[in-house]
């Protein structure tokens, strides 16, 4: 039988489901085949409602045979071109082309743990600030080559505590390295578990030792992302050693991994490995499993696969509430899994009460508390001791027992009522029939924690704002801020992030840019999984794209280089102006955000603003408002004629529905509905309306065109002649400050031109920042 002679199509991601009954096959490994994207032409794009198909994909001159072995049924791909197996006489099946039983002893249940050679890493001369932490050679050796060369400050704070064992929650900036900062300890604790049973074979299937819980999937799919970079150098390095290729070539594609499936203990060095491979430096032998596998569990992607690749066990569990309690209410082993954790974490606490998940992560919550039984907390007895004895006393309270499961909490906001009340916290007990809780404090105060004063690190910048981040607001009336917005993305170029209350809004807005000639994309719940991170990739690498999303797109996600954020409409809260704000400004680099307040909103940003404890004013944005008139001409024409496409749109749509329903009823319309179908029954719009419709948006869109193409020129500068004028632009030009789109402006970023009101006091925040120089603040 030959598959794909010629051009067998498939969705990307998804395999040819031959039964497995007959045929027991594992299908990853068709992946291995020469699989050839086939690009579709731009008018192809069936839109947002599109269910998941992303590219398409062929695959020419694939064989398949189907062979009888003592593990069952194996199925070989030949490509034509390569050597057949009689001509390899003897030589074991080449694995890439090899397709393994699911059920046989290698699919799962015992793996041989790979030998390990004896590894050193000169962290003390190549990584002296990351030295005294004594991480495992191998996290040094991939923190070295991605260039992690300082930790951050929540890291250097958090990491002591976490290697010793203690329970730990900590608050910092957005963008500040807290991924790290709980990730390391688990990685280091889970590397060094690994070392110690190298060699051997591990008889059952792997058993899940830490679980990260985020609010959402982009977050879940990024940190998991995150954790198996660090992994990636491992595979590299593991590789050589025990000649295991297999695991680096499936490929992520992108920071944000594309599928679960493909996040596991693998990554971004595909190019990297084929060539070494290809130099024959990488020595092909059998399949060898990652030394820490880390997967991530999201909704929006097959709960079958992810339910598999759970089957086969994973050592770091990321996942949102939500699809996790669905499968662990069909899966026994995970739940007692979840009940022996060595490690809990969660990720953007106060996001998960937000985003509706709370009964879901209580569920889960629950399985990780211990037993009411050993629940009494003993008191601390007061025997008359003195303060350094006291300490030492304290001390020794401190801390998980050996083997007990340690907890972190992370966030960039955290109340410090909360913070004081976790300090003081006692011991949950497991009463199965509590009432849920409501707030975060409450969710908070039911986790387990194991050690008996959890450490809290507060290091959030004084209100909420990052050192790095400039801030400006506009007010203007809500009808105004299409154009407002369209003016600052023509003043001020730059990724941007645009942050919308709801989907309607960006549903509006979208159109509007495309009309506008801006690059658009938009991020919210409503979107199928797989567009929405097709989406953010696309921003991603459009240097001047703009994101239009809705909160979902507020936390966590750490999207490199966003230049500005937009608030389009105000946030609700204080922690959403304040992860919001947390997308750009990431480690150390500069960033902007602006804040359009519309005299409705004054109410809300003022009490936002006491909750942060601010007093100064947000400077306001300066505006050439001569520009902005024209600006406003330009974005009306573009309502009035997405308005008018909008009800053709819907007039076709309604026509369409209405032939569609009766044929599927097999129902023949009667001539008044045919007639009203074919717009000419009563109310319907007439051939003519219509065709006058039509004409009318054709004119609308040749008026904007030429709009569009008109320059825009600064008040008091004369295009004709560039060295006259009240300004003149031709020393703009000479300086190389000139702006493209706007004559007459400076070409200058965001932020440089506020007109400054009171000065707040950044002057310790700047010393921490010149003192810890680990990134460099323009890359
Ligand atoms: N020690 C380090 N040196 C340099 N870069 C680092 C270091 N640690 C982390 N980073 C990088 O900093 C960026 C931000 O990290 P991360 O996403 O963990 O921040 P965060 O504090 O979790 O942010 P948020 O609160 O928005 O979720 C990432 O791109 C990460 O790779």
């Amino acid at each position: 039988m030959t598959a794909g002679k010629p051009g067998v199509k498939r969705k990307q991601g998804q395999l040819p489901l031959p039964s497995r009954k007959k045929t027991k096959t594992v299908h990853l490994t068709t992946d291995d085949l020469p699989w050839k994207t086939i690009s579709r032409p731009k008018e192809a794009d069936l839109g947002d409602g599109f269910d998941g198909l992303l590219e398409l994909e062929e695959v020419d001159d694939v064989q398949v045979v189907y062979e009888e072995t003592e593990g069952g049924k194996v199925v070989k791909f030949k490509v034509a071109g390569e050597k057949s197996e009689e001509d390899e006489r003897g030589a074991a099946p080449s694995e890439d082309m090899t397709v393994l039983d699911e059920e046989s002893p290698e699919g799962e249940g015992s793996e041989t743990v790979p030998d390990l050679p004896e590894e050193s890493f000169d962290s003390e001369s190549k990584m002296p600030n990351w030295h005294p932490f004594s991480l495992h050679p191998r996290l040094f050796r991939a923190l070295h080559s991605e260039q992690f060369l300082t930790p951050t400050p929540i890291q250097a704070a958090a990491l002591p505590l976490a290697l010793k064992g203690r329970d730990v929650v900590g608050v910092a900036e957005t963008g500040s390295g807290k991924t790290l900062a709980y990730g390391l300890p688990i990685l280091h604790y889970l590397l060094m578990q690994a070392t110690h049973t190298a060699g051997k074979t591990a008889q059952s299937r792997r058993e899940l030792r830490a679980l990260i819980l985020a609010p959402t999937r982009e977050l879940a799919l990024q940190v998991s992302s995150h954790l198996n970079t660090c992994l990636n150098h491992l595979a590299a390095e593991s590789s050589s050693a025990s000649g295991d290729n297999k695991a680096q070539e499936t490929d992520q594609g992108s920071s944000v991994p594309a599928d679960a499936e493909t996040s596991e203990g693998q990554g971004r060095k595909k190019g990297k490995v084929k060539q070494k491979r290809q130099s024959g430096d990488v020595t092909a032998g059998p399949k060898v499993p990652p030394l820490v596998s880390v997967v991530a569990i999201v909704g929006g992607m097959s709960a079958q696969k992810q339910r598999r690749l759970l089957s086969r066990g994973v050592d770091v569990l990321v996942a949102t509430p939500g699809r996790l309690w669905d499968i662990i209410q069909e899966d026994d082993e995970l739940a007692n899994q979840i009940e022996k954790l060595r490690f809990l974490v969660l990720d953007e606490a106060d996001r998960m009460i937000e985003a509706g998940h709370f009964a879901e992560m209580e569920n889960i919550l629950r399985l990780t508390l211990r037993q009411a039984e050993d629940d009494e907390v003993e008191p601390v007895p007061d025997m008359g001791l003195g303060a350094a004895e006291r300490e030492d006393a304290e001390d020794s309270k401190q801390g998980v027992k050996e083997g007990e499961m340690q907890t972190f909490v992370f966030s960039a906001t955290l109340s410090k009522d909360l913070q004081r009340n976790l300090k003081k916290r006692a011991r949950p007990t497991k009463r199965r029939n509590d009432k849920p809780a409501s707030t975060l404090d409450d969710l908070l105060m039911r986790l387990d924690f194991r050690d008996p004063s959890p450490a809290v690190i507060d290091l959030s910048p004084e209100g909420g704002v990052v050192a790095t981040l400039q801030e400006s607001k506009i007010e203007c009336l809500s009808s105004d801020k299409d154009a407002y917005l369209y003016y600052f993305l023509l003043r001020y170029p730059g990724r941007t992030l645009v942050f919308l209350s709801a989907i309607d809004g960006i549903r509006r807005l979208l159109p509007l840019m495309d009309l506008l000639g801006l690059p658009a994309f938009p991020l919210h719940s409503q979107l199928e999984q797989r567009q929405r991170l097709k989406n953010l990739d696309r921003f991603k690498s459009t240097p001047h794209g703009v994101l239009l999303a809705t909160d979902v797109a507020a936390r966590g996600l750490d999207i490199p280089a966003v230049d500005h954020v937009v608030h389009y409409q105000a946030p609700r809260t204080a922690d959403a102006y304040v992860h919001r704000n947390g997308r750009t400004a990431r480690a150390m680099r500069r960033g902007f955000s602006l804040l359009m307040c519309a005299p409705d909103e004054r109410k809300i940003v003022r009490a936002l603003m006491r909750s942060l404890g601010r007093q100064d004013e947000i400077p306001e944005m300066p505006m050439e408002l001569h520009m902005l008139d024209k600006l406003k001409a330009r974005t009306q024409l573009a309502r009035q004629i997405d308005s008018a496409q909008h009800k053709v749109r819907k007039e076709n749509h309604d026509r369409n529905w209405l032939k569609e329903a009766a044929e599927a009823m097999e129902i023949e319309l009667d001539s008044d509905f045919a007639s009203a179908s074919e717009g000419e029954g009563e109310g319907a719009p007439s051939k003519r309306v219509r065709k006058a419709t039509n004409a009318k948006t054709a004119a609308m869109k040749a008026e904007l065109k030429q709009l569009l193409a008109q320059p825009l020129v600064a008040r008091g500068v004369s295009t004709r002649y560039i060295t006259s004028g009240s300004t003149s632009i031709a020393d703009d030009m000479l300086a190389g400050e000139y702006h493209e789109t706007m004559v007459g402006l400076k070409k200058v970023e965001a932020g440089s031109d506020l007109v400054p009101v009171k000065k707040r006091k950044k002057s310790k925040v700047k010393a921490e920042v010149e003192e810890w120089n680990g990134f460099s603040s323009e890359n």
